[in-house]
């Protein structure tokens, strides 16, 4: 629909284009450009500052006459109110107009009804915790493969979202990502929402890194639904500095760096492990430890994932959705 409406858009200019170059005409006219400048050095009421018969005349007004400061000034006042005031609501109403229509084209907005009318409940979210650098993207892109999930990190998110050039939450999000601190929940949470439904089609979500504080976690509960189970790396803090660290050498990732990973670590033990604990109270969570191969680490995940679904009766392998 857009790349339709795109090319009528393009078609539109296109047609328009000549009117706005130079016609031959204004080229091989020189005597109408002479005659009026040849008028210009005439005395008139426009140009009297340059022109020699009206020069006493321009300093009585524009320097003594105090009425002619106040016509000024308040011409200038009126010339604001009526030409450049509206031009700036107008250029600010156009600014805005472009910023619901990029949101949009990048699926970010969804009305209140398509949000209430979105069956989250019916939906097997699994949510995927550990420390930074445990492991959560590295399973997470192989289970999609495995058991059809819709893979969605929340760090991943922030960063596009962070990136997107009219997004209004660019510089936050750059902030709280260098900080090691938790990105408000609204933002995040917004984005989540928006990504299951840009989903309709499927009913299984790993949402990756997310919630990351107790706040976090009750206000998607509120919000959006519960999850179904938590799939926690467990991992030693010197495991994840040394990950961290080699990933750093190619992630180009703001936070892969010893000052972030230190503040990271602090975030990650102080706010987001309660969570952990808090789920496991209710018999949520499902622990892999991070150590061993990479394969060996997946092979111990798959297993729990299938028991999982086994559990809840559903076929552990869908056909690809
Ligand atoms: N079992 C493993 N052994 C060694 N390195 C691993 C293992 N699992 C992941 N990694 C590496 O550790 C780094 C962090 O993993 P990643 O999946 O990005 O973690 P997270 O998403 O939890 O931050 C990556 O460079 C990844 O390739
Ligand atoms: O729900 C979230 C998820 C991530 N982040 C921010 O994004 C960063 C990177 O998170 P990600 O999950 O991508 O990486 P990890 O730290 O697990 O390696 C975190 O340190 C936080 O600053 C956040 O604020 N809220």
């Amino acid at each position: 629909m857009f790349s339709a409406t795109r090319n009528t858009l393009l078609r539109s200019l296109q047609a328009r284009a000549p009117l706005r170059t130079p016609t031959k005409r204004m080229f091989t006219q020189p005597s109408r450009i002479l005659r009026a400048s040849e008028h210009q050095n005439k005395p008139n009421q426009f140009n009297m500052g340059q022109n020699p018969q009206g020069r006493g005349k321009s300093r009585l007004i524009f320097g003594f006459h105090p009425f002619a400061i106040i016509a000024s000034l308040s011409l200038l006042g009126s010339g604001y109110m009526m030409i450049i005031k509206p031009y700036l609501e107008w250029n600010e109403k156009q600014k805005q107009e472009r910023d619901e229509k990029q949101a949009k084209i990048d699926g970010a907005a969804y009305s209140e009804e398509e949000i209430k009318q979105f069956p989250f409940d019916k939906k097997t979210i699994v949510f995927v915790l550990g420390g930074p650098g445990s492991g959560k993207g590295t399973n997470s892109e192989k289970l999609v493969d495995d058991f059809g999930f819709v893979h969605l990190s929340a760090g991943d998110l922030l960063r596009a979202e962070q990136k997107r050039p009219v997004s209004q939450y660019g510089d936050l999000i750059a902030y709280y990502i260098k900080e090691g601190l938790i990105v408000p929940h609204e933002i995040t949470i917004g984005l989540l929402r928006n990504a299951m439904m840009d989903h309709p089609e499927n009913d299984r979500f790993l949402i990756d890194g997310f919630p990351r504080n107790l706040v976090q976690a009750k206000a998607f509960e509120d919000t959006v639904c519960k999850a179904k189970k938590v799939l926690y790396f467990e991992c030693p803090e010197s495991v994840l500095l040394e990950r961290l660290l080699n990933r750093g050498k190619t992630s180009g990732r703001s936070d892969d760096n010893i000052e972030s990973i230190k503040k990271r670590f602090k975030t990650y033990f102080n706010d987001s492990m309660p969570v952990i604990t808090e789920y496991a109270k209710d018999g949520k969570v499902i622990t892999v430890s991070c150590k061993g191969t990479m394969d060996g680490v997946y092979k111990n995940t798959y297993d729990q994932v299938e028991q999982f679904f086994k559990s809840i009766g559903q076929d552990a392998r869908p056909k690809r959705q």
